[in-house]
């Protein structure tokens, strides 16, 4: 119990939950960095069950995925079982006392224990040196808290995506519409580290995440770069006041007298990737990076940076607290990305597939946005004619020009076509101007309503993704 006790401490210095006591039921705990330097001994010490039994092993055999995955979701509170791991396909137990090394470092690894007489400990196949299955659910990668979340679920429920989320405490879910996908909700970086450690296959997150924990890798792959939320820029600040009263450009910062090999300029930030390579590109010669998550923009008033790198949206933050901009200062623009990993598209059966849907979806549903049908009537002696009148004014052509029908209606007994129904597509922005180009031609009776899906043959983004994968 003291083992499994100390075990559940030690893990939950890596964990998102808070620590939990040895008598609940049940915790799961998603790793988030490496535990090379949990004690190796410790843990196999801890895989003291006669039910964690290699997959090749003889007794007592682990339960096969789909049954552990359905054990997890319908746990009893009562249960003294073992839990196993929430996604078994891609793991294997490490067996107790198997006197195999738990090799290290390992990338990521899934732990969970009940208060049973068991815990287990779960490895990532690849580092175990065991046997393993293929994973086979494809994984995306979701903001599990913070100013993106809500967004980004609001966007794929748009899409007809909605992601189902059995428990909200769960990291887990899935979205109904895509099968083989499972949801992990996940920090930003972390979503992005997971991508490239092959933890998960895509992913949505801001581009600036994507690019500072990316560290420039070569696995990922931006396959829709602009989902229309997130914006904001990194850019680098610097005090109004005091010796940068003057400054207003990065090159009139660079020749600033003070900064030498013993006083670099000292730049606080949490983008220390992206801002070294920055400073180093643009030939910035003596500058210091100092690493800080939070609230930098009180660093300089206190005495402790000379300059911040930082997201900006509104700029209010910078303001308030008497920083400013400056020209050739942005380091890089940003919003919201959906990311995917080069190899999993490559290799993971049904990767491909599920981004090629997603991709449909959003760019059908993103391309709709602000854009709306407009149905009018119009008098006139044949299609031809009509579209010849629509197509002369400049806000009238729609997406690739005004559909045409002829409104069939009865006079002295006979049919007859006096009036066209035109339909096409305008810019909300636009919708008044069209209007009176409508009128202005002879439309009458306009209808606007709002569209919620533009689909067009194929997307340019999946043509630009194939040939990236060279397919
Ligand atoms: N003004 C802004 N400030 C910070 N992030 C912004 C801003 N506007 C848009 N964003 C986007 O939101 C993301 C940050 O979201 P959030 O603050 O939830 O991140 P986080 O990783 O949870 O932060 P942390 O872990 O540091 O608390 C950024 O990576 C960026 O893409
Ligand atoms: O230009 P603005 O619209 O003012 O936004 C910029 C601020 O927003 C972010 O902070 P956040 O609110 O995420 O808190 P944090 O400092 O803890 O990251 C960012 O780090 C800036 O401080």
């Amino acid at each position: 119990m003291a083992k499994r006790q100390s075990l559940i401490r030690h893990c939950s210095l890596f964990s998102l939950d808070p620590v939990p006591t040895i008598y609940s039921r049940l915790r799961y705990f998603h790793v988030q960095q490496d535990i090379h330097d949990i004690d190796n001994k410790l843990i196999a010490t801890l895989c003291n069950s006669n039910r964690a039994t290699q997959p090749n092993g003889g007794e007592s055999p682990t339960p096969p995925p789909a049954a552990a995955r359905h054990t997890l979701r319908s746990l009893q509170p009562e249960s003294q079982e073992m839990i196993t791991s929430l996604d078994l396909s891609s793991f294997f137990h490490a067996r107790a006392f198997s006197g195999r090394a738990f090799p290290s470092p390992f990338s990521s690894c899934t732990v969970c224990c009940s208060t049973g007489n068991s815990s287990t400990v779960v490895v990532p196949s690849a580092v175990s040196g065991l046997e393993s299955p293929e994973r086979k659910a494809v994984r995306l990668g979701l903001p599990s808290k913070g100013r993106m979340a809500d967004e980004t679920l609001n966007l794929l429920k748009n899409c007809q995506l909605s992601v189902r989320q059995l428990n909200p405490r769960q990291y887990i879910a899935d979205i109904p519409q895509l099968s083989n996908l499972e949801v992990w909700f996940q920090r930003p970086k972390d979503i992005v580290r997971k991508i490239k450690s092959g933890d998960l296959d895509l992913g949505i997150v801001g581009y600036d995440i994507v690019c500072e924990c990316g560290e420039g890798s070569n696995d990922l792959i931006v396959v829709h770069e602009a989902l229309g939320f997130g914006a904001c820029r990194l850019s680098i600040a610097i005090p109004q006041y005091g010796i940068f009263e003057k400054i207003h450009s990065l090159y009139e910062l660079s020749k600033m007298p003070q900064w030498t090999k013993e006083r670099p300029l000292r730049v606080e930030s949490g983008f220390s990737y992206l801002g070294q390579k920055f400073f180093k590109e643009r030939g910035f010669e003596h500058v210091k990076f100092q690493r800080s998550e939070g609230a930098l923009e009180a660093y300089p008033a206190m005495g402790t940076t000379d300059a911040i790198l930082d997201l900006v949206s509104s700029g209010t933050t910078l303001r308030e607290n008497n920083l400013k901009e400056i020209e050739g200062g942005v380091v890089l623009e940003s919003q919201a990305v959906l990311v995917a990993s080069r190899r999993s598209l490559n290799m993971r059966k049904g990767a491909l597939e599920i981004t090629h849907e997603m991709l449909e979806r959003l760019e059908a549903h993103l391309r709709a946005i602000g854009v709306v049908t407009v149905v009018a009537n119009m008098r006139g002696n044949s299609a031809e004619e009509v579209a010849e009148r629509v197509l002369s004014q400049p806000s009238l052509s729609g997406l690739q020009g005004p559909t045409i029908s002829p409104v069939f209606c009865k006079r002295d007994g006979k049919v007859v076509v006096d009036f066209f129904a035109i339909v096409i597509c305008v810019p909300q922005k636009e919708l008044y101007k069209s209007v009176q180009q409508l009128r202005s031609v002879g439309g009458s009776g306009v209808l606007v309503s709002d569209l919620t899906y533009i689909f067009e043959e194929e997307t340019p983004r999946w043509r630009r993704l194939l040939s990236e994968l060279g397919l």
